[in-house]
């Protein structure tokens, strides 16, 4: 359990310290007070992942030269500095090398923000984005085969859009693309199945019956990676960048035999959406043996109360949980959670 966050010039905040409660908090703050930026400095500080940005200077305060977090949980203290490009990281003083140093040991986390609500009908990149974050969190070799993918990926793309001249250079990179991509699609592949059961309980948790839930992975391409590659090779290059390939795939979830993102209501698809994200604390749960931590951003306020109810009894009874809300109605209700509020980058305990 998380026991205490430090921030230190983290995007609004100038220099910030919290003792966080055992069970977690519901933080309630009027707009633009901090409350997303703090629950983002707790998703970095665990999984060095912000699901605001991919860079992480943008999370530095503007103009300030340097950003720090500082997070104690049990009684380890991993520490993030990052200062002109450079993330230092540290666990108990003891500088971990790399990202997959520093997470070897970090617990998991769920987030579920506003936009998660638009996951169905989203952009293909946002299922990407969300499927990779739990990937990552649920098998080490995942982010292995992913940042290989990507870097292949990159090198590819880099040639055919500069250096068409060179296709033994370019052909070299489709063969690490094709190995990192085939194992990355298995991977998702096995994720998927193992999730399927998790949202199909949550799912009808939530919506209070049993409706047949089907999830599908879309490649890009039916053929074998390896042999559309090869295929579309001239067209590659007449674009200047990869077609085919993981990058590009996504996932479908169906209700009743459609795909939702066509067929289902808007109450349908926020249903599955939050079926989706609190299935994955349980798949977490269950594969991980460490119940996640739940960062839930802005959405409790939106929902009914029986719904809000139906979600916050499915939180993992070992789970840390923090909540951030506008309304101070709902927070008034919720009687489960110490309350705190936020207001110009300082958190106070709320009456
Ligand atoms: N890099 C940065 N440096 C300084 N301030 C920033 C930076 N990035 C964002 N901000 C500001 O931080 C403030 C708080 O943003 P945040 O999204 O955390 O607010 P919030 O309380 O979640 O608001 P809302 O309820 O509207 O979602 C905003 O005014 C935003 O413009």
């Amino acid at each position: 359990m998380i026991s205490e966050l430090r921030l230190y010039q983290f995007r609004c905040y100038f220099q910030m310290a919290w003792e966080v409660p055992e069970r977690g908090a519901l933080i309630l703050g009027d707009n633009a007070q901090g409350k997303t930026t703090l629950l983002e400095a707790l998703c970095f500080a665990l999984r060095l992942h912000s699901p605001r940005t991919a860079q992480a200077a943008k999370m530095l305060r503007h103009g300030a030269p340097q950003f720090g977090l500082r997070l104690t949980v049990q009684d380890i203290v991993r520490r993030i500095v990052w200062n002109g490009g450079k993330l230092d990281l540290r666990v108990n003083d003891e500088q971990r090398a790399d990202y997959a140093a520093y997470l070897s040991d970090s617990a998991p986390v769920v987030w579920f923000g506003n936009q998660d609500m638009e996951l169905i009908m989203g952009a293909s990149e946002q299922r990407r984005a969300h499927l990779d974050f739990l990937g990552t969190q649920w098998h080490p070799g995942y982010r292995n085969e992913l940042l290989r993918y990507r870097k292949a990926l990159k090198s590819r793309n880099h040639l055919l859009k500069y250096g068409s001249r060179n296709p033994a250079s370019i052909r070299s990179y489709t063969k690490l693309l094709v190995e990192h991509g085939e194992r990355l699609v298995s991977l998702r592949a096995q994720l998927l199945r193992l999730l399927l059961p998790h949202i199909v309980q949550s799912h009808e948790r939530i919506a209070g019956r049993a409706e047949p839930v089907e999830l599908h992975y879309i490649r890009s391409t039916e053929e074998p990676l390896a042999d559309m590659l090869e295929r579309s090779f001239d067209d590659d290059l007449r674009c200047g960048h990869t077609r085919y390939g993981p990058h590009r795939d996504d996932f479908r979830l169906c209700i009743n035999g459609m795909p939702a993102a066509d067929y289902a209501s808007e109450g349908q698809r926020r249903t599955l959406a939050a079926a989706l994200k609190f299935a994955q604390a349980s798949l977490l749960c269950e594969e991980t043996g460490i119940a996640p931590y739940l960062l839930i951003d802005d959405i409790f306020g939106e929902l009914d109360p029986s719904r809000r109810q139906c979600l916050m009894e499915m939180i993992p009874r070992d789970s840390q949980v923090f909540i951030t809300t506008t309304h101070d109605s709902w927070a008034q209700d919720n009687a489960s959670l110490p309350k705190f509020t936020l207001s110009g980058g300082q958190l106070h305990p709320a009456s």
